[in-house]
């Protein structure tokens, strides 16, 4: 495949040496400010900054290439990405966290808050720790997982380094050097604690599954997330 890497930074850099070690082709490398032909690409890979990914991505649509996204903090345009995708007859795929663990983990993490939703003596509280050269807090897969929650439980919404809303999950941001991703949902009571971490140990997981998402996009059309590429859940 003739892959389009839109954002060249820690991820695309990895992303780039595992699509090479599958047999594919890095035919553009995108950075701010960059012009280029998509048309170029069979398929195109964002992982750039909030601010751009809602214009690579519509871009790749627009040119009827498809793309997978993994750019955090742009989602309020989502649903116009969407509409977007439908009419142009594209395929899309975003997911706040492409790495198998993380999908796996959003499983886990809906069926516990599920088995706790009637379970009033347990506090639910969240933390994420990444690098300190991130943009966004929360992090995407903090609010997934989150989302996750609320879909099965009597909580409403997040709020972020504090609980001012009865019924909120709150979230610890925290940044440390280095730190590739580290979550942690926890069920506390007076008596014990339920808690389930996910910590990725490098990117490597995160750009494995964009390039196992690229290679099972192409042919199809349609809008689609990780749980439709791994078969899970
Ligand atoms: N879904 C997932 O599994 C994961 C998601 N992420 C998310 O991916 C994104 C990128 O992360 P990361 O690689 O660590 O960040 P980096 O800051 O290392 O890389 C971002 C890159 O995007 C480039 N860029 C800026 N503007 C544009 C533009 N208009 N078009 C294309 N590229 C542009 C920057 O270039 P320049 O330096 O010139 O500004 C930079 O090289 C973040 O939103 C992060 O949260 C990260 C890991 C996993
Ligand atoms: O910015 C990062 O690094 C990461 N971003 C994603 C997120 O916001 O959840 C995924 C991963 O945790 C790394």
């Amino acid at each position: 495949m003739k892959i389009a890497l839109l954002g060249y930074g820690r991820m695309g850099k990895e992303i780039e040496q595992i699509a090479i070690s599958r047999g594919h082709e890095i035919v553009i490398k995108k950075d701010a400010n960059d012009v280029i032909d998509i048309n170029l690409a069979d398929v195109a890979i964002d992982f750039s900054v909030p601010t751009s990914a809602f214009d690579n991505i519509t871009n790749c649509i627009n040119n009827n290439v498809p793309v997978i996204s993994g750019t955090t903090g742009w989602l309020e345009k989502y649903n116009e990405v969407v509409a977007l995708c439908e009419e142009k007859k594209g395929a899309f795929i975003y997911a706040s966290n492409f790495s198998l663990g993380v999908n796996i983990f959003f499983e886990l993490n809906k069926q516990l808050a599920k088995m706790m939703s009637h379970l009033e003596d347990y506090n639910i509280s969240m933390e994420e720790i990444h690098h300190t050269k991130k943009l966004d807090a929360p992090s995407g897969t903090a609010i997934t997982l989150a989302e996750g929650i609320i879909k099965n439980s009597s909580k409403t919404m997040w709020e972020l380094d504090q609980k001012t809303v009865e019924n909120s999950i709150p979230i610890v941001a925290k940044r440390i050097p280095d730190v590739p991703g580290t979550h942690t949902v926890w069920y506390n009571s007076e008596v014990d604690t339920i808690e389930i971490k996910h910590t990725a140990h490098s990117r490597k997981g995160f750009a494995l599954g964009a390039v196992i998402a690229a290679e099972w996009i192409l042919g199809k059309t349609g809008v689609f997330n990780m749980k439709d590429v791994l078969n899970i859940g």
